[in-house]
């Protein structure tokens, strides 16, 4: 598992991408949510030792070892990289090396031996269905190949901890759905943290997720558990009667103190739908639909988007907002 504390990092320009991080990761798939720029990047590269913290600690115990056998990964970044493998978020540009010829310069890297590297990378491109492409020249993969090559390379040493920025970043569904067959098959004895904004791959594959935003944890806890914060308080009903909303739950007294958020507004057959969260039906056309992580996604954001300060743009932009079925309050 790790351990994070107090994390922080700012960086030269000023940007304080992560502000006191404080988080346990448990073994399995883990995911870690975030909207762009809230500080995935920034927590994985800490971790995997490419960047360093201002200040904080970063522990790992690795799975299935003694409890006391504690890497400090700030203060010994070459042990956490021999012991995990990562898949960045974008690797630049591949040299013109085949597929076999650059996991085994990639292999010699991590310090693996000529017999290791006969035993490992076979079983790898089998795994991520590259056997038939291993005298091809990873620079001429499509999307997907290179993504599956990227995660052999991260599975090369057979880590126990493996991090993963934005796996699934453009890839098509057949080869989504591949890569999440993969992901699974290798988590059973691993810590796999995956970090994303689909906010569906990580109900889909992880027990266990953290919601980053701006550079802050807002909620850690099993997949499970967060969505089941949301039952019985998620209802779908027509964009356009949000729009004069009637509640059907508004108290007597002078200060409605209920509280309803669009959580996210869609489309079907061309007619907009939308999400709302609200603890009994806010709307005689509201109908209760069952909660996803989804909802709780936005429902955190909606949240933290409230509690932050804000700016004078930011609030006109809220009235129109609220208008339109935004947080009522
Ligand atoms: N090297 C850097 N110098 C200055 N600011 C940076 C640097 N790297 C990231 N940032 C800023 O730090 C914040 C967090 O960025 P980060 O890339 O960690 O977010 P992210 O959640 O991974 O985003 P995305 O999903 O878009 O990749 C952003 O405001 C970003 O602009």
């Amino acid at each position: 598992m790790i351990h994070i504390s107090n994390l922080t990092k700012t960086y030269p320009d000023g940007t304080q991408a992560l502000k006191g991080i404080n988080l346990d990761l448990p073994t399995g798939m883990v995911g870690l949510l975030g909207p762009n720029g809230a500080g995935k990047s920034s927590l994985m590269r800490t971790i995997v030792g490419l960047q360093q913290a201002d200040k904080g600690q970063i522990r790992l115990t690795l799975p299935g070892s003694d409890a006391n056998a504690v890497i400090d990964v700030l203060k010994d970044p070459h042990a956490i990289r021999q012991t995990l493998g990562y898949l960045p978020q974008y690797f630049g540009v591949y040299p013109n090396m085949s597929c076999v010829a650059l996991l085994k310069h990639m292999a010699v890297l991590k310090g693996l031996s000529k017999k290791q590297q006969a035993e490992q990378i076979p079983k790898l491109l089998e795994l991520t269905n590259l056997s038939a492409f291993a005298n091809k020249s990873v620079n001429r993969f499509s999307g997907g190949m290179k993504q599956r090559f990227g995660i052999a390379q991260a599975l090369l040493g057979d880590p126990k901890v493996v991090i993963m920025d934005e796996p699934t970043a453009g890839l098509d569904p057949e080869e989504r759905e591949r890569l999440h067959d993969m992901l699974i098959s290798i988590s059973k004895d691993k810590l796999i943290l995956l970090s994303t904004h689909i906010v569906e791959d990580v109900e889909n594959l992880c027990h266990y997720t953290a919601l980053l935003f701006n550079g802050e944890i807002k909620a850690a806890d099993s997949v499970a558990n967060l969505v089941n914060t949301m039952s019985g308080k998620i209802w779908t009903m027509p964009m356009s009667d949000i729009q004069t909303p009637t509640l059907v739950n508004q108290n007597d007294t002078e200060e409605c103190q209920f509280k309803m958020y669009q959580l996210n507004k869609s489309f079907r057959f061309g007619e907009p739908v939308f999400r709302v969260f609200s603890d009994s039906q806010p709307h005689k056309l509201a109908q209760p639909i069952q909660a996803t992580l989804q909802d709780f996604y936005f429902y955190t954001r909606a949240q933290s988007e409230e509690q932050a300060p804000k700016t004078q743009a930011e609030l006109s932009k809220d009235t129109s907002v609220r208008m339109n079925g935004g947080a009522l309050k």
